[in-house]
C-alpha cells in the first residue's frame, strides 16, 4: 500500500481501496492467530469467509463501497463473550498491520475512532462498556 495523503482522497482511497484493505486484513488475522491471548475466538471460524466479510465492514466504515449486507455485530458477537481486554488486543493488532503496510498515524486514528464506538455492541459485560 502506498502512503499517499492527498487532502481529497477518502480514507478509503487512502488505505489503497480493496486491494490495501484486504492485504490489512490479512496481516491482521496473521497476527490474532499467533496471539494466545484471542486465538481462541477464532478457533472454529472460517477463515476465508470471516476475511471477506471483515473486508467488505472496514470499506464500509472508511467510507467505501457500502454493500455490507450481513449480521449485525451484536447478533454475530454475542456468543462469544469477548472481553474489554481482549477487544482492545484485537484493535491492537488491527493498528499495529496498518503501521506495517505504512499508513500514516492520522489515517490509524481515524479507523480506530471509527472501530472504537462499536465495543459496547460487541463485549460481554455491560459493566466494561
Ligand atoms: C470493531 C471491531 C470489530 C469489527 C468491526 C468486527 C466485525 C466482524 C464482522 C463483520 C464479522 C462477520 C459477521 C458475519 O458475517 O457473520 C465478525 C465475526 C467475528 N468476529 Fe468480529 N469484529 C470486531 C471485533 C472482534 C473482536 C474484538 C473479536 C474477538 C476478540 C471478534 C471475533 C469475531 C469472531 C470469532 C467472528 C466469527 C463469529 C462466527 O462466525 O461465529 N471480533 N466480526
Amino acid at each position: 500500500m502506498e502512503n499517499r495523503n492527498e487532502q481529497n482522497l477518502s480514507l478509503y482511497e487512502r488505505l489503497g481501496g480493496k486491494n490495501g484493505i484486504q492485504s490489512a486484513v490479512k496481516l491482521f488475522y496473521d497476527k490474532i492467530k499467533d496471539d494466545s491471548r484471542v486465538s481462541h475466538y477464532f478457533q472454529h471460524v472460517d477463515f476465508t469467509k470471516l476475511m471477506e466479510h471483515q473486508t467488505i465492514f472496514l470499506s464500509f466504515a472508511s467510507g467505501g463501497p457500502n454493500y455490507y449486507t450481513g449480521k449485525s455485530l451484536t447478533q454475530s458477537h454475542e456468543h462469544l463473550n469477548i472481553t474489554s481486554e481482549h477487544f482492545d488486543d484485537v484493535l491492537g493488532h488491527l493498528a499495529d498491520s496498518l503501521i506495517e503496510l505504512r499508513v500514516t498515524g492520522r489515517d490509524i486514528v481515524q479507523v480506530l475512532a471509527l472501530l472504537l464506538p462499536l465495543r459496547a455492541q460487541m463485549i460481554k459485560d455491560p459493566k466494561e462498556r
